[in-house]
This record gives structure tokens, C-alpha cells and sequence, in this order.
């Protein structure tokens, strides 16, 4: 994200702003981290002063059995401090993570229908389940331990310093060294890194991509094809992953070799200071096990790249999706009572060509509009534009005599039901998905509802009934019936417009008796937007909109259009014939 100076933000801060309140939490993770350092360097010290005294022939026995007692205490308290703190961060960490993907989900709720579909669910699925788990070890670890195994070095050199600024020098250079290398290793290979997330998004898609579309691929045999594709996003996966490794471990195992030698580069300084006198045998010994107490502090450094880079990486990407464009809200939303719909030469394209070309309509409240036309003439289009998944390039949608641009989302969302042929269940309950219509809904309102449309019957048939999961049911159930629930939903919503795309003309004539009636119970006294393809359900509509091309060529009653478009007679006609042909294999499979 740009501040608004124009400098980037750093990625750290982008992510650290989801803690929201756990912030202070981190904090007191940061302290209880450096004091698990503090006390991780007790052992050495009490070992030092043991060994100092033993020397000096100084040591008696209280000092032999106390320093022992304050090494252990000193080992025991890092490691309590260290698991509380660790307890702290891993808190903060999934909160974090929690927050960043309530922030995705509640930013798609806000975005055009069209931004949505220009990413392919598999980048979604990739930033909001994978990237995001990604960043709980650098959360919880790399934050506060890397300020501990900043602060507690720092005191050590200092002390170091006081005894011999050379000593000192020496018990850094293998931490300085070992960690130059490992820098070096990662310097310039963003690009490498951004590739890796690429192909791992590629392989995600096609995976997602393959198990949606299974049905299709088994029936047209597929598989290979399908297959090949996923195969060939997985070992570029693999290829990238082994070119990366191949360019990391010479970095890696030298790194890992140098780090925690500093005793290679203190001894012999040590030895040659002893022989000049500079320093004691006892603060030789003090200088080594200081300079192997924060060898482990100093080889962490080497983790902290690495979370730096996923922090550095993934950030930017849930930034960018969390600076999609909203469909622009007005700062003093309009509200209406009314149901009446309205639009006004309409135009709109999906992407630069228009496909909806200066539409005019007006419905009145409770009243019933249906659109017809051939496949492609934009009906779902003019449907989905009155719900706002998408904005009108030109013209204006009114309900209730208010441009829907001017109404808060919430409350158009409020205001109107769509029920799509694309009837979606989600991996939970029966219950819970028809509850998607109204989450406060107590059971029995559910239940109601399901019973208003039909459902209860064939829920009935499941031994968990309305706790079956939709997965699990979703295979035995019809088409007919997908749609039934997603009228439950509907009615449970009780919103005052409904906008319907009716199931295909074919359904068998059972189904659709009942589909018919849970319809009519959705719809009564609301204003009925309907994409009709059995014509003979919305021979008595208000009024019919005939569509052709982007445009309507006809308007009126069933009655009157029969006379006056050649269009919708013909449609008629074969949607008669149809319904001819349907009963006529009827009787003939029952003689
Ligand atoms: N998401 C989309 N992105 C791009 N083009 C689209 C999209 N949805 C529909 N179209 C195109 O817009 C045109 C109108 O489609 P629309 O679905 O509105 O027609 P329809 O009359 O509802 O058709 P059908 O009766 O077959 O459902 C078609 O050419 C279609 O290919």
C-alpha cells in the first residue's frame, strides 16, 4: 500500500496492523523473549565464575553447590519464559492470520463481481488459506526472538569489550561471517521467490480447477488432458523448488558450518593475548562461553532472513487484494421503503464491448416482470446488474425511485433476493445453508421455511436430516430440488424483491409442480423479476420483456405479445411443441 507521502509501507507494519489489540500481547511476547535470552546466558556465567575460582583456589563449597543451583535455575527460567513467550506470539500470530482473512472475505463482499472473476479461485485459495498459514512462523518467532537475539548479544560485547575490545571483535566474527553468507544468498532473488509463488498459485488453480470441473472431465474422458496440465504445474513447481535448493545449500551448509564456531576465532585470539598478558587464563575462559552463550542468538539471524522474506513476499499480495477496487459506496446512503424497480437506459460490457445496449423498464411494487429471449440476449446480465454484482457503464438502476449507487450495499442486499440457476451449496449443513438467508434464524424458522418450499420431504429421507452435510447430499440431490433450497433461503429472507433465473425448461413435470409452488410461496405480494425459460410459468406476469441482443424488442402482456412479436410467438410455439413431445413420451412410456 502507498502511504500518503508516497513512500511504500513497510511490509512488517502492513502486517502487524492486523493485531489490532493483541499488539500489546506481542509486546510482552518481545520481553518475556529477551528475558529467556538474559537467563539463557546464566549458565554460562555461573560455569565461568566456577571455573574463575577454581582457579584462583578461591572456590568453597557453598560457591561449589550455588553456582550449579543458579546455572540450573538460569537454563530452567529460559526455557519457562521461552514457552510462555512462544504461547504469546503463536496467540498473537493466529489472530493475525485470523484477521487477515476475515479482511479478504469481507473486502469480497465489497468488489464487483467482475474484479472477483478476474482472479481464478485457486490465487484466492493460495493467498487466503496457504500464504496466510505461511506467515504464523515468522509472526510468532521471527518478531520477538529477533529482538532478543539483538539485545542480548549486544550486552555480551559490551561486557566483552570491557574485558578486550579484541576479544570481542573475535567473538563476532563467525555470527558476522556466517550471516554475510547467508544474505548473500538471498540478495537479488526476489525474483526467484516471486516465480516459486507463481507456480505454486498455477498449481493451485489447476488443482481447484480439476476437481470443480471432475464431472465434466470423467464424462468426456478428460483425465489425461486435465491431468497433464495439473502434472506439468507440479513439476514446475518441483523444478523450481530443486533449481532454488540447488542455488541455496553451498550458501546454507557454509553458513551452518561458520556460525557456531566463534570459539575457532576466540581461542587462538585468546592464546595470543594470554602470551602477551593482555588477558587472564579466567577471562579467557569468561570470553568463550560468552562468545558460545549467543552463538545461538546469532545463528537465529539466519531464520529471521528467511521470515523476513515471506513477510517481504506475501504482504504486498494481500495488500493488493485488500486494495481492490469496492464498488464505490455513498457517504449518505439513501433508503427507500418502496419495492418498485426501475431502469433507465441501461448500458453495459463485461470487458470493452457492450452486450447491453440503453435498457428501459419500470416494475411496480408486488407486481411480476418477466425477460425472455434467446440464449445470450442478456437476461441474467440485466438480472445481475439490478442486485449491483456489477455497475452500470451508463444509465440507472432505481428502487424505489433511488439510484441503487446512492443505497448503502447492506441494504440493497437487504432489499432483494437472488436466486440463481447456479444454486451453490456450501460444505456445511442443510440447516446452515438455508440459515445463509437469515443467520439469526432459530431452527423452527429454518425448518419453516424448508416445509414453505418443499424441502422438508426429500430432507427428510436423510438419516440426519436437516444436519446432513450439503456434501454429503449434494450428489443425491436433483436439480429441482438444489433449487427448492435455494428458495428456502429466499423465503427465509423474506426480502420485498425477488429476482429469479428459473430452472431449465426440461425439468419432469412432478418437480416442477413443486418447484412451481414453492415459487409461488416465495413470491407472493413482492416484486417478481423473472429470467423465464418455461414460458407457460409466466404466461400471467404483469408484463414480459422480450430480449434480443443486448435489447428489448418487444414489451407487454402473453397476450398482447403474441400478436406483436414474432419473436416470442415463436418461442411459444416451441416451448408448446416441447411440452407436446414431453407428455407424448409420457403416455407412451406408461402404455
Ligand atoms: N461474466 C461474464 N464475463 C464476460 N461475458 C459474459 C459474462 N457473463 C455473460 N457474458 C456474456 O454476456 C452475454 C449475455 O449473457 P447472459 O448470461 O446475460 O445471457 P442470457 O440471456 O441470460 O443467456 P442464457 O439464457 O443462456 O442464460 C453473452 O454473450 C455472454 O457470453
Amino acid at each position: 500500500m502507498q502511504k500518503e507521502n508516497g513512500k511504500r509501507e513497510s511490509p512488517y507494519k502492513g502486517i502487524l496492523k492486523f493485531a489490532d489489540e493483541k499488539k500489546p500481547q506481542l509486546s510482552f511476547a518481545v520481553v518475556l523473549s529477551v528475558l529467556s535470552s538474559a537467563f539463557g546466558i546464566v549458565p554460562y556465567i555461573a560455569v565461568a565464575i566456577l571455573l574463575q575460582k577454581a582457579l584462583a583456589n578461591s572456590l568453597t563449597t557453598t560457591w561449589a553447590i550455588l553456582l550449579p543451583v543458579i546455572a540450573l535455575c538460569g537454563y530452567l527460567l529460559k526455557h519457562i519464559l521461552y514457552a510462555k513467550s512462544t504461547l504469546c506470539s503463536h496467540k498473537v500470530a493466529y489472530e493475525i492470520i485470523k484477521n487477515i482473512r476475515t479482511s479478504i472475505m469481507k473486502k469480497m463482499s465489497k468488489v464487483s463481481m467482475g474484479t472477483i472473476q478476474s482472479k481464478s479461485s485457486g490465487e484466492f485459495k493460495q493467498l487466503v488459506i496457504d500464504d496466510a498459514e505461511r506467515l504464523e512462523g515468522p509472526l510468532a518467532h521471527a518478531i520477538p526472538e529477533m529482538t532478543a537475539s539483538i539485545l542480548v548479544p549486544i550486552f555480551v560485547i559490551l561486557y566483552l569489550l570491557v574485558i578486550d575490545w579484541r576479544m570481542a571483535l573475535a567473538a563476532l566474527v563467525s555470527a558476522i561471517l556466517g550471516n554475510l553468507i547467508y544474505y548473500s544468498m538471498m540478495f537479488g532473488r526476489s525474483e526467484v521467490m516471486k516465480e516459486y509463488m507463481m507456480s505454486n498459485v498455477n498449481m493451485n488453480s489447476t488443482i481447484v480447477e480439476y476437481v470443480n470441473g471432475m464431472e465434466v472431465i470423467k464424462a468426456f474422458n478428460q483425465t489425461a488432458s486435465s491431468m497433464g496440465r495439473f502434472q506439468s504445474a507440479v513439476i514446475k513447481v518441483r523444478d523450481i523448488t530443486t533449481k532454488w535448493y540447488k542455488h541455496c545449500w553451498p550458501f546454507m551448509s557454509i553458513s551452518q558450518a561458520i556460525l557456531p564456531s566463534s570459539i575457532a576465532f576466540v581461542l587462538p585470539v585468546g592464546m595470543a593475548l594470554i602470551s602477551g598478558g593482555a588477558v587472564s587464563l579466567a577471562e579467557l575462559i569468561v570470553c568463550i562461553l560468552l562468545s558460545m552463550a549467543i552463538v545461538g542468538s546469532l545463528q537465529n539471524f539466519t531464520e529471521f532472513w528467511e521470515s523476513f522474506a515471506v513477510i517481504s513476499e506475501v504482504q504486498p499480495r494481500i495488500q493488493t487484494l485488500l486494495d481492490m477496487e469496492e464498488l464505490p459506496e455513498p457517504a449518505q446512503p439513501k433508503h427507500t421503503d418502496s419495492a418498485d424497480v426501475q431502469m433507465k437506459d441501461v448500458h453495459f460490457g463485461y470487458g470493452d464491448s457492450e452486450i447491453i445496449h440503453g435498457i428501459s423498464f419500470s416494475a411496480k411494487a408486488g407486481t411480476v416482470t418477466a425477460f425472455v429471449g434467446p440464449s445470450g440476449s442478456g437476461k441474467s446480465t440485466l438480472a445481475k446488474l439490478l442486485a449491483r454484482f456489477w455497475d452500470v457503464n451508463a444509465g440507472a438502476v432505481f428502487v424505489g425511485g433511488v439510484d441503487i449507487r446512492e443505497m448503502s450495499l447492506t441494504d440493497l442486499t437487504e432489499k432483494i433476493s437472488y436466486v440463481s440457476q447456479d444454486n451453490f451449496l456450501f460444505h456445511m449443513s442443510l440447516r446452515d445453508n438455508i440459515r445463509i438467508g437469515k443467520p439469526d434464524a432459530t431452527d423452527k424458522e429454518v425448518e419453516w421455511a424448508a416445509a414453505q418450499a418443499g424441502c422438508d420431504e426429500f430432507i427428510a429421507r436423510f438419516p440426519k436430516g436437516y444436519d446432513t452435510n450439503a456434501g454429503d447430499a449434494g450428489a443425491r440431490l436433483s436439480g429441482g430440488e438444489r433449487q427448492r433450497l435455494a428458495i428456502a433461503r429466499a423465503i427465509l429472507k423474506n426480502a420485498p424483491i425477488v429476482i429469479l433465473d428459473e430452472a431449465t425448461a426440461f425439468t419432469d413435470p412432478e418437480n416442477e409442480d413443486k418447484l412451481q409452488r414453492s415459487i409461488d410461496k416465495l413470491t407472493k405480494g413482492k416484486t417478481l423479476i423473472v429470467i423465464a425459460h418455461r414460458l407457460s410459468t409466466i404466461m400471467y406476469a404483469d408484463q414480459i420483456l422480450v430480449l434480443e441482443d443486448g435489447q428489448i424488442s418487444a414489451q407487454g402482456t402473453h397476450e398482447q405479445l403474441l400478436s406483436r412479436s414474432e419473436t416470442y410467438l415463436d418461442m411459444w410455439k416451441a416451448h408448446i411443441s416441447a411440452m407436446d413431445w414431453s407428455m407424448n413420451q409420457e403416455v407412451s412410456e406408461s402404455c
